[in-house]
């Protein structure tokens, strides 16, 4: 080594000059030798690097390989999917208007079947022996307590009534009548409003619908139209739904069926009247503080033909409960006077309308009342044409949400008004057997009067008379329109156990 370092200086270096570059030298041999063999472990490591990275890069690459083969294969998938969603959309498409036309054939049917079954049509409802009939110090005429120990009247099946007559000095004799329906004593307001139900459908179909109650004093014609009346109290409620009126029930159901119809294509008005006297008295007129009174209105005949109540309160109700807040309102001005025969006897009829006013596209009016003779008369009945303001300056439902009047008119909509009238008569009277006198003799007397211009009206329909004497009476012209042309009149007759006289009118 120090002779290699002496070669290098020439052989002039020193002897310990040469022991220092001796010492570089050895420390260079060395640091080379470290180098190198650094460099190989970088150049494995840098090997071994390189393999990773490969061996990443391939399993990335297999990775993003499955990643596109599965986008692949779900795009495919979602090709079907769209395609069967096309085809599901179609058939959905043809199911719908096959489904149009099945409801419109349903409805067509459905209107045919109620008016196979007549236009007019009498059920028979008989009440129950109740405690107070017998109750001791109930002040009553002595034919009826001689009655009141035996049944006169039986439901001998579901359309046939026996009534035993008697009369003083004669043999009884027992006569039956013939109805639609009768109900027996036991048949509860669920089994008379099912009878009712179907004709709320033809309702919305575009037809008129009359519900009345007749019957002698106290045998139970508010407690069908309303339901059970407490003493002193005429608040209905909705809470006990088994003993509900049909005047409450058809409300839940024509806000149900409307309730399936597009929103804001149908909405109510309520009106509530009494004819009293032969005078008919607005029951929801309010005076300047807000207040219900009732006041004397008038019904006029319009140049189209048509009965109108000017300046008649007619209030938009969205659902049962606030048109039942309004009836009961009404209720509380209701005429009543106790009779020797009931003490809470009705000396009004009672009118409740529920106006109905549908929107019809003008395209459609031909098509949503599937009958021509329904579309006919509506096409005639039309009031206005969108975006009209038709309500009346009493009517308080502009800010109502289901109000049309709100609708965008993007097509030209029409109005369309169908009528539900429930009327609660007053009760028909033997003047003897009530007792009654002086200004309630009066009141007998009209009620007798206008119940007997409704049946000579009635009878001249069933008759398909030429000439139906509507104008004798403001009960019957009230009721006009809706017992006029394309109706359904139910009537419910009801008699107590001891009735005999309630049947002669339907006879
Ligand atoms: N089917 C029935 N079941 C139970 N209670 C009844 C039934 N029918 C009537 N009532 C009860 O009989 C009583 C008299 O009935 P309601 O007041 O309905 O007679 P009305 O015919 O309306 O009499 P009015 O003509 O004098 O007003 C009431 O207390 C009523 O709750």
């Amino acid at each position: 080594m120090l002779a290699h370092c002496n070669y290098l200086c020439g052989g002039h270096i020193d002897s310990s000059l040469t022991g220092v570059l001796c010492l570089h030298n050895v420390f260079f041999l060395l640091t080379e030798k470290r180098l190198k063999k650094d460099l190989k472990s970088l150049r494995s490591f840098a090997l071994e690097l390189t393999k990773e990275f490969q061996h990443q890069s391939r399993t990335y690459l297999y990775q993003v390989l499955t990643a596109v083969r599965e986008i692949q294969l779900q795009n495919e998938a979602m090709q079907m999917f769209q395609i069967k969603a096309f085809d599901l959309e179609q058939s959905l498409q043809e199911v719908t208007e096959r489904y149009e036309k099945e409801k419109q054939k349903r409805r067509a049917l459905h209107n045919s079947l109620v008016e196979l079954r007549g236009n007019i049509r009498v059920h028979c409802r008989i009440r129950p022996l109740l405690p107070f009939d017998a109750a001791a110090g109930h002040s009553i005429s002595q034919d009826r307590q001689r009655n009141i120990s035996e049944k006169v009247a039986y439901a001998v099946d579901d359309e046939t009534v026996l009534v035993k007559c008697s009369r003083p000095g004669h043999a009884s004799i027992n006569k039956t009548f013939q109805f639609e329906r009768v109900y027996s004593a036991s048949e509860s307001q669920d089994i008379v409003f099912a009878d009712v139900a179907p004709l709320l459908t033809s309702l919305l179909d575009g037809y008129n619908v009359c519900i009345m109650a007749y019957g002698q004093t106290g045998s139970g014609k508010t407690y069908t139209m309303l339901g059970p009346q407490l003493e002193e109290n005429f608040a209905f409620s909705l809470e006990d739904e088994s003993e509900l009126g049909i005047i409450p029930r058809a409300t839940q159901e024509v806000f149900r069926l409307i309730s399936e119809k597009p929103p804001g294509s149908y909405w109510v008005e309520v009106s509530v009247v009494e004819v009293y006297n032969n005078e008919i008295f607005d029951l929801l007129a309010k005076d300047s503080c807000g207040k219900v009174f009732g006041v004397k209105r008038d019904v006029v005949t319009t140049r189209e033909g048509k009965n109108d109540v000017p300046l008649l309160t007619h209030e938009t109700v969205e659902n049962a409960s606030e048109f039942l807040h309004l009836v009961n309102k009404g209720l509380q001005l209701r005429a009543s006077h106790p009779t020797l025969v009931h003490a809470h006897s009705s000396r009004s009829h009672l009118v409740v309308t529920l106006t109905i006013t549908t929107i019809v596209s003008e395209d459609n009016l031909g098509t949503s009342w599937e009958d021509e003779q329904t579309s006919q008369r509506l096409n005639k009945e039309v009031f206005c044409t969108f975006p009209q303001k038709t309500r009346d300056s009493k009517s308080t439902s502009s800010s109502r949400a289901s109000s049309p009047a709100q609708l965008e008119a993007t097509e030209k909509l029409k109005q369309v008004k169908t009528r539900l009238q429930l009327v609660d008569l007053a009760g028909s009277e033997c003047v003897g057997m009530s007792g009654v006198t002086g200004a309630a003799l009066r009141e007998t007397s009209f009620i007798n009067r206008s119940l007997s211009a409704l049946a000579d009206v009635l009878g001249a329909i069933a008759e398909q008379r030429s000439h139906v004497p509507y104008r004798n009476s403001k009960l019957t012209r009230l009721l006009q329109d809706s017992v006029g042309e394309r109706f359904f009149c139910l009537f419910f007759n009801n008699i107590d156990f001891f009735s005999q006289s309630s049947t002669s009118f339907v006879v």
